[in-house]
């Protein structure tokens, strides 16, 4: 396990309306090069500020934060954001742009030409699995909320980023088509060898698909660790977490013969 950390917290702190909302409490967190971690808490709990701090979409009052052992303050918050891709709940499409105008917003804002930028939107389109034919002149509303999210990957990974950053990126999709783009994220990043912080609220999902989960509550980092590990916490909300996931797997595999038995 790669053990050199590309985004570490220390002791961060973030409040809104002039302190009287604590969004993030003392956050300290490290994500290895390579790893996938998921950050799985309530409403309200600070995950997407948490994330969002990363790339300066907010700044942080307190703490230190360092991407690729940079303090963050001393990077242009632009150059930050080429550096790492960042995937909304909804996709953040352009809805007048096409699925190819989407894609290729970053390489032509850098200035690519456009011959280069019509090659990358090819190689995007397939590495997300999306056909390049009948999508890549689409618009946003004429694709599928799971389509939509694969162009909302494209378009993130535009940049050759290292680090990705995904707020709820399969949220609002139905559980096959969920399940299909969480698979096919996981092997991105491998294939890749991308360093992803991802929010969900599925505690089942961060299972799957994450190395380690960090478990916000009340702006405050409660837990971190791989599922295993987490597993053997006395922490009560850890506990209720791990319920739901823990009695669905038990129920199916009650329910569910095995593929091939009798
Ligand atoms: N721009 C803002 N102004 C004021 N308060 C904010 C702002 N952004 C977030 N907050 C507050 O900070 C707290 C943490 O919000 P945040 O969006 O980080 O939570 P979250 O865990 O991502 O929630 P959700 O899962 O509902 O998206 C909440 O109480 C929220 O209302």
């Amino acid at each position: 396990m790669p053990t050199t950390p590309l985004i570490a917290y220390a002791h961060v702190g973030k409040t809104f309306d002039a302190g009287r909302v604590v969004a993030v409490d003392d956050v300290s967190l490290e994500v290895a090069e390579g790893e996938l971690l998921a950050i799985v808490g309530g409403s309200g709990s600070g995950k997407t500020t948490l994330l969002r701090l990363a790339n300066r979409l907010i700044e942080a009052d307190s703490g230190t934060i360092t991407v690729e052992g940079e303090d963050v303050r001393n990077v242009d918050p632009i150059l930050l954001r080429r550096r790492i891709g960042y995937v909304f709940q909804s996709g953040g499409l352009f809805p007048h742009l096409s699925v190819a105008g989407n894609i290729g917003i970053t390489p032509k804002l850098l200035g690519t030409r456009p011959a280069e930028i019509s090659v990358r939107v090819d190689e995007l389109l397939d590495l997300v699995r999306l056909d390049r034919t009948p999508y890549r002149d689409r618009l946003p509303h004429e694709l599928s909320g799971g389509q939509r999210q694969r162009v909302g990957v494209a378009r993130a990974l535009a940049a050759r980023p290292r680090i990705m950053l995904m707020d709820e990126p399969f949220g609002a999709l139905d559980p096959l088509t969920r399940d299909a783009l969480g698979d096919d994220f996981r092997e991105l990043h491998k294939k890749l060898g991308l360093t992803t912080v991802m929010i969900t609220h599925d505690m089942t999902e961060a299972i799957l698909l994450a190395d380690r989960i960090a478990i916000m509550c009340d702006g405050r980092l409660l837990a971190q660790g791989t599922p295993a590990e987490l597993s053997k916490s006395d922490d009560a909300y850890v506990g209720e977490l791990l319920r739901t996931p823990r009695r669905q797997a038990e129920r199916l595999s009650a329910l569910l013969p095995r593929e091939g038995a009798a």
